[in-house]
């Protein structure tokens, strides 16, 4: 074993990990392709998938999922956040076989550590939309966190997502349409969705100089994309009959401009009113777009589960700071109490090492999915996602960490280049 190279083919025994019914051996199955030069329909150079997505998408789309607020110099430093640490690989650790990758997140034991981003307004970038990244999800073992902006409705996710973990992204609406938010809880878990991700960060949506130019907001066309949720709600439906006595279908224009109010109502809820959430949904609770200490600990305080160290990948706060600069503060300070994720900037297996290694529980995959979806629908999703996976894999395998686990994955395992 020991002088055989990653490269060669090399049949394992399967690792102990691995789900029988679900047996995945990135590192093998890639380079058995490779070997036989099978060409893949999609490329495994992950700083393509941008450059080839926006080649085949409308000037629209391209600037809706590659815009960023003001200057982009909030994104810009998401990415090179990682550049700032660097893994210090180990030689000669004892290691019986493929890297382990699961992890227990919200008392769920996942095969791997990462999870697809909530996006709202999916069918922009393929007519299928999050039926095909929710089934591209189920597929590869990964959970699916579905946007409240969906272009697809809770029911209808829920069928292409299948048997696979599924956890609902809430924009949350004003207290004054408390029913609009119990109705959408109640459909998500008759639909088998396990938690919550409540985003903070978008009550109202970031100066995006690419969407103003192209004159382009999803929700405001006459035949509206991203408000499937509203148009399939009983409540929804039935408060917009009582007050302009026509059915949503009979004049979309104005049931998408409500319903986009209603879920980005501006800043009007605090730190108090995480009870109501708490009251009506039964699962753990996770609050996405968080990026300082004292909300952490907060977070903590009002007795959630998770949090999302997340800046919406650079969309809403221009010249913030990098999410990953942020992680370890947030991790020392509540790693210990809840289960910190983190999201903005993942682009390669070394990205989400960095942040796991940082404290990071598991990595949101946000933008590389899409840019999947863009160019070869749910089979696309499913290439980022396995892709993204066997670079993991072999970058710890090659870096002589054994797993994902917080033992093994630590903090000593990077340094910080400036300290070199
Ligand atoms: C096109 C697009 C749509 C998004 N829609 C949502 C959404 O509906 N709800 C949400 O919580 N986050 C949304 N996000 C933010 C992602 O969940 C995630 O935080 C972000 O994409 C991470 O940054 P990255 O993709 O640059 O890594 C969206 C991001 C993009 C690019
Ligand atoms: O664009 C976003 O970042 C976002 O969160 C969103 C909001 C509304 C519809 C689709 C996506």
């Amino acid at each position: 074993m020991a002088q055989q190279s990653a490269h060669q083919v090399v049949h394992r025994p399967k690792a102990e990990h691995h789900d029988a019914a679900n047996p995945v051996e990135y590192e093998n199955s890639i380079y058995q392709r490779g070997l036989h030069y099978e060409k893949p329909s999609l490329t495994f150079r992950t700083t393509e998938w941008q450059p080839q997505a926006e080649a085949v998408m409308s000037a629209q789309s391209t600037g809706y999922v590659s815009g960023n607020a003001g200057t982009g110099e909030t994104y810009r430093k998401n990415l090179a956040a990682f550049q700032k640490w660097s893994i210090v690989p180990s030689r000669l650790v004892p290691t019986p076989s493929l890297p382990d990758l699961s992890v227990t997140v919200l008392d769920e034991k996942l095969q791997f550590p990462i999870a697809v981003a909530p996006v709202g307004v999916q069918r922009i970038f393929n007519p299928d939309g999050e039926a095909a990244s929710a089934a591209a999800a189920e597929r590869e073992n990964v959970p699916f966190i579905m946007s409240t902006a969906s272009s697809t409705s809770i029911e209808d996710v829920a069928k292409a997502n299948g048997d696979g973990v599924r956890w609902f992204q809430l924009y949350w609406p004003s207290r004054e349409h408390d029913d609009l938010t119990i109705s959408m809880l109640e459909r998500a878990k008759k639909a088998g969705f396990t938690a919550l991700f409540v985003t903070l960060d978008t009550y109202i949506l970031g100066w995006r100089p690419s969407d103003m130019d192209n004159g382009y907001n999803p929700f405001l066309r006459s035949d509206p994309i991203g408000v499937a949720i509203g148009f399939s709600d009983p409540v929804f439906r039935s408060q917009f009959k009582q007050r302009h006595d026509i059915e949503v279908e009979d004049n979309m224009g104005l049931a998408a401009a409500e319903w986009t109010k209603t879920i980005f109502p501006g800043l009007n809820k605090s730190w108090e009113d995480v009870a109501f959430l708490k009251q009506h949904w039964d699962g753990p609770i996770v609050l996405k777009g968080i990026q300082n200490v004292t909300d952490a600990r907060k977070a903590v305080e009002v007795g959630v589960q998770g949090i999302v160290v997340s800046n919406h990948g650079g969309r809403q706060v221009d010249g913030g700071v990098g999410s990953l600069s942020m992680l370890p503060r947030i991790v020392e300070a509540v790693g210990k109490d809840i289960d910190v994720l983190f999201d903005s900037g993942i682009r390669c297996g070394a990205d989400i090492a960095k942040a796991m290694a940082l404290g990071a529980k598991c990595c949101l995959i946000g933008r590389p999915y899409v840019y999947g979806l863009a160019l070869r629908g749910g089979e696309g999703v499913s290439h980022v996602l396995k892709a993204l996976l066997g670079d993991l894999e072999l970058t710890l395998h090659l870096a002589g960490i054994p797993s994902t686990s917080p033992e093994h994955l630590t903090r000593e395992k990077l340094v910080r280049e400036d300290e070199l």
